[in-house]
């Protein structure tokens, strides 16, 4: 069994789409935590504000099973993929880490380099995973966030799944 961390975003329907992709991922997969989800302005292009949280997973299927397991709900939520990389998305869904993987595995680069470039995804992460240690930085991850740069404004936003508030940011 691998352990793994999911990046969810969506700047479209954004509350329809987490839901969804939420629905789905506890179809396939064991869902082991959820992070708060946070609001933030896109960055890298000027668009919609963007939802975004951390999924934890518990799943046998190997990096490339995997990744296609998650395209499938990307595209299930309408995704496009005939648009520039930097442009709105209905869900956008990002494997952070595959339990201590490093490197390339079936075109997956991990850790992603994300988790230490952006707070969308550094603060949902250490919030559920404080004090696992990112198999590169050898940093726990609330460390991390402790070092991390906090320009970019992160807003935790009230939401329900399964008719449970997910958010545990104060
Ligand atoms: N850690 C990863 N998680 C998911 N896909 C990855 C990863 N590393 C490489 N890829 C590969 O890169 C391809 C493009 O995915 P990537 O997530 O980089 O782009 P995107 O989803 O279009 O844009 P974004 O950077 O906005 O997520 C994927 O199809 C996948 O095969
Ligand atoms: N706030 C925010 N900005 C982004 C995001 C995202 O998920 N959240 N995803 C992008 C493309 O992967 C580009 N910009």
């Amino acid at each position: 069994m691998a352990r793994v961390f999911l990046s969810l975003g969506s700047n479209e329907d954004r509350e329809f789409h987490i839901t969804s992709c939420l629905d789905a991922l506890n179809r396939h997969f064991r869902i082991l935590a959820l992070s708060s989800v946070y609001e933030s302005e896109a960055v890298g292009f000027s668009g919609e504000p963007f939802y975004n949280m951390v999924v934890e997973i518990e799943t046998e299927l190997d990096l490339a099973a995997l990744n296609d397991s998650l395209k499938k709900i990307e595209d299930e939520n309408g995704r496009r993929r005939d648009v520039p990389r930097f442009s709105g998305r209905t869900l956008d869904v990002d494997i952070l880490l595959y339990d201590d993987v490093v490197g390339n595995v079936a075109g997956i680069e991990l850790p992603r380099e994300e988790i230490t470039q952006n707070a969308f995804v550094l603060l949902p992460l250490a919030e559920i995973a404080a004090e696992d240690i990112h198999p590169t930085c050898q940093q726990s991850y609330a460390a991390m966030w402790q070092a991390y740069d906090k320009g970019q404004k992160l807003w935790p936003i009230d939401f329900n799944w399964q008719g449970k508030a997910i958010s545990k940011a104060q």
